[in-house]
């Protein structure tokens, strides 16, 4: 008898390019069928086979408070009884920016949009409109959303251009990124060195979520700041994933770094597609209408989106919010690492405010290079014995983990006991 999952995903793939609308959903990296979800509460979801699990991934950032918050709930069902869309200027828009603003110190202005990726797409054209300048830098493993200039991949020596990580992308828009090693400050210096003034923009994630964890060294950050502020490049910091999910003044307010321009999404928006990029009023003042760099969107700040993304920040800014999450998160990391060690198994996590990291090697990543190094077998077999157990982790080693504030001492004491019992009998 197969699943129901299963029935679902051989249907999907006719009519779906892999079956799903997004890669990563499709289970290639762990193997086996990915889960079908049809409901959500809290800190758990339900399949299509009516199996519970405890939820990890929270969509892969977005639901700090869980799923289905009766608080968001009541706000999205409240500003849909007044239509769902205008495209026209709503108080509600003009709220979350004055909030957004407020929260973030080096935000002055911010523009709404509709997807992380629209948002590093826009502050890369605004920075390079900003400085007359054409050449980026990333760094490998970060993602920054599917925008052409960011699918590039490291080129053949540390100091050339990069090249398309994806097909469809033209060599000629990959050579003005250039690919280096995230924590390498020498490197970034050296790339400075060389082309410093035609670098439009150094984009960077302030922790990096996308090739599993990889915390910043220190001086890392400051490094870069500094190099971008002496060579009038726009240090871009990425925070769609760090934003409000490491503390209330997200990543840069962790660091003690302010970033010329900023990237906002997953949990402003609450669940709801919306993400922002802001910053320096000098440079947000070369966008159109006002100046000629040009940003548009249909449904940018639309007012459903918007109702979920100020719901969700109210709850945020409730006293000890990051405590309580960054603890219940380190609880877990805590937990899964000893239980490993008892059984003696290479493993290690790691936690910042409320994503985590868990890596088959017996010590915490730093590089690319390290975490590709971790044991993915051992991962798999680890992820699909949790699967089997209720226990729904993100389907890639590649990636970060997110606890929520509805994850409490019964859903963490319950991940705890069935990793015990996996690595028991690992
Ligand atoms: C730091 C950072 N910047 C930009 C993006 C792109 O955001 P979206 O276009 O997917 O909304 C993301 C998207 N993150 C992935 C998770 N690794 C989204 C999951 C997916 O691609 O399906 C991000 O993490």
């Amino acid at each position: 008898m197969i699943s129901r999952n299963q029935q679902l995903f051989e249907r999907s793939q006719k009519y779906i390019p892999g079956g799903v609308n997004s890669p990563v959903r499709a289970f290639k990296s762990v193997g086996g069928t990915p889960v079908f979800f049809r409901r959500g509460k809290g800190a758990h979801v339900w399949d299509a086979d009516d199996k519970t699990y405890i939820d990890y991934v929270g969509s892969w950032g977005p639901l700090i408070l869980g799923h289905a918050h009766p608080e968001v709930i009541e706000a999205v069902e409240a500003a849909a009884q007044n239509g769902l869309t205008f495209g026209a200027p709503t108080e509600a828009e003009l709220e979350i920016a004055e909030l957004l603003c407020k929260l973030v110190s080096s935000i002055e202005q911010v523009r709404l949009v509709s997807s992380g990726t629209e948002a590093t797409m826009s502050a890369i054209r605004l920075a390079r409109g900003y400085t007359s300048r054409n050449r980026i830098i990333k760094f490998e493993g970060c993602y920054h959303g599917h925008d052409d200039a960011l699918l590039v991949k490291a080129g053949s020596g540390a100091l050339t251009f990069g090249h398309p990580s994806s097909a469809g992308v033209p060599e000629e828009t990959a050579s003005s990124t250039m690919v280096l090693d995230y924590n390498d400050l020498a490197g970034v210096e050296q790339a400075f060195n060389q082309f410093g003034d035609k670098i439009a923009a150094v984009i960077v994630e302030p922790v990096a979520g996308n090739m599993n964890l990889v915390a910043p060294k220190p001086g890392f950050l400051a490094g870069i700041r500094e190099l971008c502020t002496k060579h009038g490049s726009v240090l871009i910091f990425d925070e769609v994933m760090t934003g409000f999910r490491v503390g209330l003044e997200c990543a840069q307010g962790l660091f003690g770094i302010k970033p010329d321009l900023t990237t906002l999404g997953k949990v402003i928006g609450g669940g709801m597609p919306m993400a922002a990029f802001g910053g320096r009023r000098n440079i947000m003042q070369c966008l159109a209408p006002v100046g000629a760099v040009y940003q548009a969107g249909t449904l940018s700040g639309n007012p459903v989106a918007v109702a979920a993304g100020l719901a969700t920040l109210k709850q945020v800014q409730a006293p000890r919010f990051y405590e309580n999450l960054a603890a219940s998160t380190r609880q877990l990391t805590e937990g899964l690492a000893g239980a490993a060690k008892k059984h003696d198994i290479d493993f290690c996590a790691q936690a910042v405010g409320g994503m985590f990291g868990l890596y088959f090697r017996n010590n915490l990543p730093s590089s690319y290079a390290e975490v590709m190094g971790c044991d993915r077998e051992a991962f798999n077999r680890f992820f699909h014995a949790m699967l089997r157990e209720g226990i729904y982790f993100a389907p890639s080693a590649f990636e970060a983990g997110f606890v929520s504030a509805a994850h409490g001492e019964t859903e963490i004491s319950d991940t705890l006991a069935a990793a015990e019992r996996i690595f028991s009998a690992w």
